[in-house]
């Protein structure tokens, strides 16, 4: 395990939550408790925790018949002022400020709302409040949803440029099999060139988790291949962080590779909240994916498609329509539209706010 500075810490909701589905206040206020002592020892810390919905179904019984999109909403408004009044609670008696942050998935595709959401982050940061995120889920329904928090907390990470992400869950980790069954082994390490681990992974989830181990992998593994070393631990465990800070934490650690810088660890995230399309010429296909990357002009542009504003995201396709990678608009769609195919123009990508997938 490696140093960390700046770490966003996910906490589902089984580790909030005892079996018989009551709200576990005392684990909660052991972490609460640990998480002060990370931050008491210089560390940056940001909380992705969910368990609104649980918190809300313990407190408000509804019909069984209703339907379950409506259960949710009801659940998650009430339940949310539950679980943020309990950890200002507890972490008040450390004296400790926190700050409640609900974002949707569009806050990401937006670049407004992702800056606006950035600059908090960091704003609470820097005046030593610990900001506590969840998703919005009054409002987000069906196609609107992060798949679960695993995902937003991966986001999250991508957005300041965590060098460090736990996924504290109700298991020590990714097993080679059933976790519950005595012959399956903890997967200790995830190196980059290891052969995939999905394959031990079921489809099962926790009573009240939404993911499930196979979304904590897929973020995981994105999220280490930008660079951030990324940590699936058992929140239930007595001194998890603590343990963590000490280097000694029974885990799944997945090995960062070479960091990636802040802006395309944002964009490689990008591929579900892009907002325009350009397709490019085997010219500039070539420049872009040779050793020594260039920007992208407009020269090398065939097509555009959508409406974006500067900032926003673009997919980049080749003529045979593969998609080859994503990138930041320097300027809006009215702007280059004028300017497609011509020589001499400002580039539409810088090189800087470039991400080409990897291809075989
Ligand atoms: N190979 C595996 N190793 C570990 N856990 C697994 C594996 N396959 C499936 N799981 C399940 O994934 C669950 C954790 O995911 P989830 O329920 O989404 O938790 P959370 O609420 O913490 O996000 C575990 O409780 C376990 O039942
Ligand atoms: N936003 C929801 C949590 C959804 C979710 O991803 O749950 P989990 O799989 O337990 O992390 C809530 O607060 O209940």
């Amino acid at each position: 395990m490696l140093d960390s500075k700046l770490l966003v810490i996910k906490i589902g909701s089984n580790v909030l939550t005892q079996e018989n589905g009551l709200p576990d206040l005392e684990r909660m206020e052991k972490l609460v408790e640990q998480i002060q002592f990370l931050i008491s020892h210089g560390k940056k810390v940001v909380l992705v925790s969910s368990g609104a919905v649980a918190f809300g179904r313990q407190a408000i019984p509804l019909p069984e018949k209703l339907n379950p999109v409506i259960k949710k909403q009801i659940w998650a408004s009430t339940g949310q002022i539950r679980l943020i009044n309990q950890y200002q609670n507890f972490f008040e008696t450390h004296n400790q400020p926190v700050a409640q942050i609900l974002v949707t998935k569009e806050d990401f595709r937006d670049r407004k709302h992702f800056l606006n959401m950035k600059n908090c982050v960091q704003a609470l940061l820097s005046q030593g409040i610990l900001p506590i995120i969840n998703e919005n889920d009054t409002v987000t329904i069906t196609e609107l949803m992060f798949t679960d928090n695993d995902e937003l907390a991966s986001l999250a990470a991508a957005m300041i440029n965590a060098d460090t992400m736990m996924l504290l869950t109700n298991v020590d980790g990714i097993f080679t099999g059933n976790p519950a069954d005595p012959s399956s082994e903890l997967i200790q390490k995830v190196a980059s060139k290891m052969p995939e681990v999905s394959k031990y992974i079921s489809a099962s989830k926790s009573s009240f988790g939404r993911g499930g181990m196979l979304t904590k992998y897929a973020m995981a593994k994105k999220s280490a291949d930008l660079g951030i070393q990324v940590i699936i631990a058992n929140g239930k465990r007595e001194n998890v962080l603590k343990e963590f800070a000490d280097k000694i934490l029974r885990c799944t650690w997945f090995e960062p590779q070479k960091a990636k810088h802040g802006a395309k660890k944002w964009l490689a995230h990008g591929e579900q909240y892009y907002v325009g399309e350009v397709t490019i010429n085997e010219g500039a296909k070539s420049s872009l994916t040779a050793e020594v990357i260039r920007s992208l002009l407009p020269i090398g542009i065939i097509k555009l498609e959508g409406e974006f504003s500067k900032g926003d995201i673009l997919l980049i396709r080749d003529e045979s329509e593969h998609k080859i990678g994503l990138g930041r608009a320097e300027y809006s769609s009215k702007v280059a539209n004028e300017r497609i195919g011509q020589k001499n123009q400002k580039a539409l990508i810088h090189y800087d706010y470039l991400y080409i997938f990897d291809h075989d």
